[in-house]
């Protein structure tokens, strides 16, 4: 089975267990909540279903757009049923790391006005402890002026390295859609972190706008698996 067979029937499996009629719902980003959108195109068409849908991102309005399902936002929804989202890794007690597609300020936003989030992803996104699948490092999305103090300060706390996110087709950094940049700090492996005290002394620290290490967050994750099975996880 394909990356994006995996994808597909984790997604469509979390759709059909969490999606029901009259609700309000996240929508996360990436390539594989473009098959949530999808299998929730189909259910409230089939089915008839009155489900507004409020986005984590540009990507993820455009697909709701697109898909013409109702669009909502925080403000006339600020409580969701839940929050369908990818994840760029899983570990054993359902820490994500999540900012691969540079769209973490919004998703944890999202992530928090929901009852519970729920994650879909294919089989290469479940570890066992974070870093053995995802080598990219964690994003930490930063206010433009603080990138170069708050790298060094994050490197000498806890280690590692970070790097200024470049964009791909466009010269210079990678700007988020709320106008920041994102450092990707590769950790050093050989640690032990506690990652939630880790991501409470980054959020503090002045410039860092949001990290993509979501823990206590997810309350359910699926996982498209190589053998056309859903592996699932819960908290
Ligand atoms: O956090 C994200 C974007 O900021 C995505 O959810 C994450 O990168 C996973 O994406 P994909 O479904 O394409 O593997």
């Amino acid at each position: 089975m394909s990356l994006n067979e995996a994808k597909k029937i984790a997604a469509y499996k979390a759709v059909d267990e969490w999606v029901q009629n009259d609700t309000a719902i996240g929508v996360g980003s990436g390539s594989t909540v473009v098959f949530a959108v999808e299998r929730l195109a189909q259910r409230v068409s089939q089915e008839n279903l009155r489900v507004v849908c409020v986005p984590t991102s540009f990507q993820a309005r455009q697909l709701i757009v697109e898909n013409n399902l109702q669009l909502g936002d925080l403000d006339r929804n600020p409580h969701l049923d839940c929050a369908i989202d990818g994840a760029d890794e899983v570990d054993a007690n359902m820490t994500l790391i999540k900012g691969g597609g540079g769209c973490l300020l919004q998703e944890k936003i999202v992530a928090a006005c929901a009852d519970k989030m729920i994650v879909i992803a294919d089989y290469t996104k479940d570890s066992s402890k974070l870093g053995e699948q995802y080598k990219k490092g964690i994003p930490i999305e930063v206010v433009p002026m603080a990138y170069v103090p708050l790298r060094s300060r994050i490197q000498t706390r806890f280690g590692g390295k970070l790097k200024l996110r470049m964009a791909v087709a466009k010269a210079g950094p990678c700007v988020t859609d709320n106008g920041n940049f994102i450092l990707d700090w590769d950790f050093d492996q050989q640690k032990e972190y506690d990652w939630d005290a880790v991501n409470r002394e980054l959020i503090q620290m002045p410039g860092v706008v949001e990290t993509g290490l979501f823990v206590n967050m997810a309350r359910k994750a699926y996982f498209g698996m190589a053998d056309g099975t859903v592996k699932e996880r819960s908290a």
